[in-house]
């Protein structure tokens, strides 16, 4: 198959353009982005798309960067592409630390501003498979997970990468058989960069194991990249049945603990990700593992404050609350409006309100405050043990010291919000109405 028709199938295959874009090559002058740019040209009309190209001058490598940038642009202005040009000084602005790095950071802002400031909807990059494949095995050296193994994708976002699917060795033969120029990066033989090692050393002894080697990763990461789209897409289905707020992820254990521990694995270290941008070490995966194995509640340090928080019936993901906050506040008039940590109560005569009591309970004294021990409720059947309510409501150890209460003086509750409310057998024509607006009402689901 002609090289044009094999890059047509991958961006059909791949849907990487669609008719009416513009795309952005990123042309360094190497093989691989020339022969891009000129597969591009010769396809655009057949796609109905607008090609740019992109030039990134790093000011590395002396006098060879400025030959890079004029050899560019003599391509560009004979294939009449426009073509746009950045430049800076990678040594100064990196102080010589990291200078691969910075160059790339600085490369890839460049073309995500060039292709905000002409409206490209695509920017192209010149990777092959065999590019592919050495980032496998470097990435298998190295060590990597899942995202690791697979290598870069032919599509993210808006970067497109149309030779996905296209060896080098193709590459140079459609060059040759093109007569088509190029430009040599010196620094691409110096074997002390692992990549080099790993493309001029490695990669030909492991093809005197397999001459197709390059399709049999890409094949691989093919599969690899399935089982990544099927664990993302079983993670999402799951953590939509759990509650995730800006702080708190909890999942019911009955819908977690059937699951195969990769994908336990997966959902809490997504779960982690979301709350907190950043993953867990497989370490701490583990560790939250063998506490979900374990027949008792218990709690693992995570990272940054988060802990893992195994209760009854349910794990919780949420920062460590430094101190627990304590109040106890007297209702002394009517109305009035009650500031608490946890939310506002309002107190009124008149209104309707999400709880109704005689106004004589203000009599015995009554408070907002959060649990001290030996409070209780009265039930139909006689007087409960707050501590036994809310065990059997399976209320979760870590809110039970922070749930606001209404409570008399002498320790009776009479109302807790979406909880709990004292019923009164006998009407009483002088009534209080409260509402409540506040947080910490988890129970109520
Ligand atoms: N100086 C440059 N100007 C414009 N585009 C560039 C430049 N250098 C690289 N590119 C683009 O990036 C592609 C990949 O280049 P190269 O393999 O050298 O970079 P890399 O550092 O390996 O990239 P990555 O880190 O993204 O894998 C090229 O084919 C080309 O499309």
């Amino acid at each position: 198959m002609k090289i044009e028709e094999k890059v047509l199938s991958t961006i059909k295959r791949f849907s990487l353009l669609k008719p009416n874009e513009t795309v952005l090559c990123a042309v360094s002058g190497g093989p691989d982005s020339i022969a891009l740019l000129h597969i591009l040209k010769a396809l655009s009309k057949r796609l109905k798309v607008n090609l740019h190209a992109a030039h990134f001058n790093h000011g590395l490598r002396d006098s060879e960067a400025d030959e890079d940038e004029n050899f560019v642009k003599s391509i560009c202005k004979e294939l009449f592409i426009p073509l746009i040009v950045g430049k800076e000084n990678i040594k100064k602005l990196s102080g010589g630390k990291n200078i691969e790095a910075v160059a790339r950071k600085e490369r890839y802002s460049f073309l995500q501003e060039t292709a905000k400031k002409i409206k490209a909807d695509k920017i192209a990059l010149g990777h092959t498979a065999s590019d592919l494949c050495e980032t496998v095995i470097f990435n298998m050296t190295k060590g990597s997970g899942i995202k690791g193994l697979r290598g870069f994708l032919p599509k993210r976002k808006n970067i497109i990468r149309p030779l996905f699917e296209v060896s080098r060795e193709e590459v140079e033969n459609y060059l040759k058989n093109h007569n088509i120029p190029f430009r040599i990066d010196s620094s691409n033989f110096n074997i002390k960069f692992s990549r080099n090692l790993i493309r001029l050393k490695v990669i030909p002894y492991l093809k005197k194991i397999n001459p197709s080697l390059e399709e049999t990763i890409l094949r691989e990461t093919q599969t690899l990249r399935e089982l990544e789209e099927f664990i993302t897409e079983t993670v999402n289905s799951i953590l939509k049945n759990c509650i995730l707020t800006q702080n708190t992820f909890s999942i019911q254990l009955e819908n977690l603990l059937p699951l195969h521990s990769f994908i336990k694995k997966a959902v809490i270290q997504e779960a982690f990700l979301k709350l907190t941008g950043e993953s867990l070490n497989t370490k701490k995966l583990s560790a939250v593992i063998n506490l979900l194995k374990s027949h008792k509640s218990g709690s693992i340090d995570l990272k940054n404050s988060f802990k893992a928080i195994k209760t009854q019936d349910v794990l919780i993901i949420k920062k460590e609350e430094k101190q627990q906050v304590h109040f106890k506040i007297p209702i002394v008039t009517i109305p009035s409006e009650i500031e608490t940590p946890s939310g506002t109560f309002k107190f009124e005569n008149t209104k309707d309100g999400d709880f109704v009591f005689p106004e004589d309970e203000l009599k015995k004294g009554l408070f907002i405050k959060t649990r001290e021990g030996g409070e209780w409720l009265s039930l139909p059947f006689g007087r409960k043990k707050l501590k036994k309510f809310l065990n059997e409501k399976k209320i979760p150890f870590h809110l039970r010291n922070r749930i606001p209460l209404l409570t008399t003086d002498e320790n009776e509750v009479i109302w807790i919000p979406g909880l709990y409310k004292k019923t009164y057998i006998k009407e009483s024509k002088r009534k209080v109405f409260v509402r409540y607006e506040g947080g910490i009402k988890d129970f109520d689901k």
